[in-house]
């Protein structure tokens, strides 16, 4: 059984048919059982019962749980899979010592992968082959990532450089569209590795720090940052994006896995 962890500021708010409700409907069409908890019901530790955890998204500034320090300590101990969808990505990179800082974003992504990881087991067809993300997936997955300073985000890749996130050549890198809406996003955690990014590294565009008005790139915003970070050892994911939106496969993926013991 699956449970759900809604974040919303209080229980049964009106967020949770916008955020928790939509990952219930993508479990039950699993068919998976699952249970709903608020966090404030979670009291130190998550029941043995439950196979993994969802943390699912809050309302754009609704931060109310990143203050719950109780709940970082239960994620940090649980030794289950986890995945943690935006509000819920802050938890677990919290969690892990990450730090949450003001980014505001609402609207599209460019989300690109490796399929390097378990999550990844079953790619929808209509996703698309890219090959341009491939030198700085190299460098992130080697831990040389660095915003403001790393050589590959400026530097050209040739669409052909096939290379995973792991730099091993002839993997595909695939792109689909991932919509975001958050006003602070975590940075990644010392065990974490990142196993997609958004935006373009080519893209000169300076960060516009409050996006939505502001896109370039054909609609995108071009700001380059992870989009999913897995820690190093344990099935325990972070989603910037709401794969409950668009790209449900995600989600569907993580439960039959966790469900499956294919973790
Ligand atoms: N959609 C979300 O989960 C957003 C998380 C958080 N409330 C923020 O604004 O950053």
């Amino acid at each position: 059984m699956i449970l759900i962890a809604d974040l919303c500021y209080r229980k049964d708010s009106l967020s949770y048919y916008e955020y928790v409700n939509p990952v219930c409907e993508i479990i039950e069409d699993c068919g998976f059982e699952y249970d709903v908890l608020h966090y404030s019901e979670l009291s130190g530790e998550i029941p043995e019962k439950y196979s993994s955890v969802i943390f699912c998204g809050t309302a754009l500034k609704d931060n109310l749980f990143i203050e719950d320090s109780s709940l970082m300590q239960t994620v940090r101990e649980y030794d289950k899979p986890v995945i943690g969808i935006c509000a819920g990505m802050q938890v677990v990179a919290s969690a892990y010592g990450g730090e949450v800082r003001d980014l505001k974003k609402i609207g599209m992504s460019r989300v690109r992968f490796s399929p390097t990881d378990p999550v990844f087991c079953d790619i929808p067809e209509e996703i698309i082959r890219s090959g341009e993300v491939a030198a700085l997936a190299k460098e992130m997955a080697e831990g040389n990532y660095d915003e403001n300073t790393s050589s590959a985000a400026s530097e050209n890749c040739s669409p052909e450089d096939n290379s995973d996130l792991s730099g091993n050549s002839g993997s595909p890198v695939y792109e689909f569209e991932g919509y975001e809406v958050h006003s602070r996003m975590p940075g990644m955690p010392d065990d974490f590795i990142p196993l997609a990014f958004s935006g373009d590294r080519n893209d000169s565009s300076e960060p516009s720090g409050i996006s939505g008005s502001s896109f370039s790139s054909g609609g995108f915003c071009p700001e380059f940052y992870p989009e999913i970070i897995r820690h190093r050892e344990k099935p325990v994911y972070g989603i910037l994006f709401h794969p409950e939106v668009r790209n449900v496969w995600i989600i569907r993926n993580f439960a039959r896995l966790s469900e499956g013991g294919g973790f």
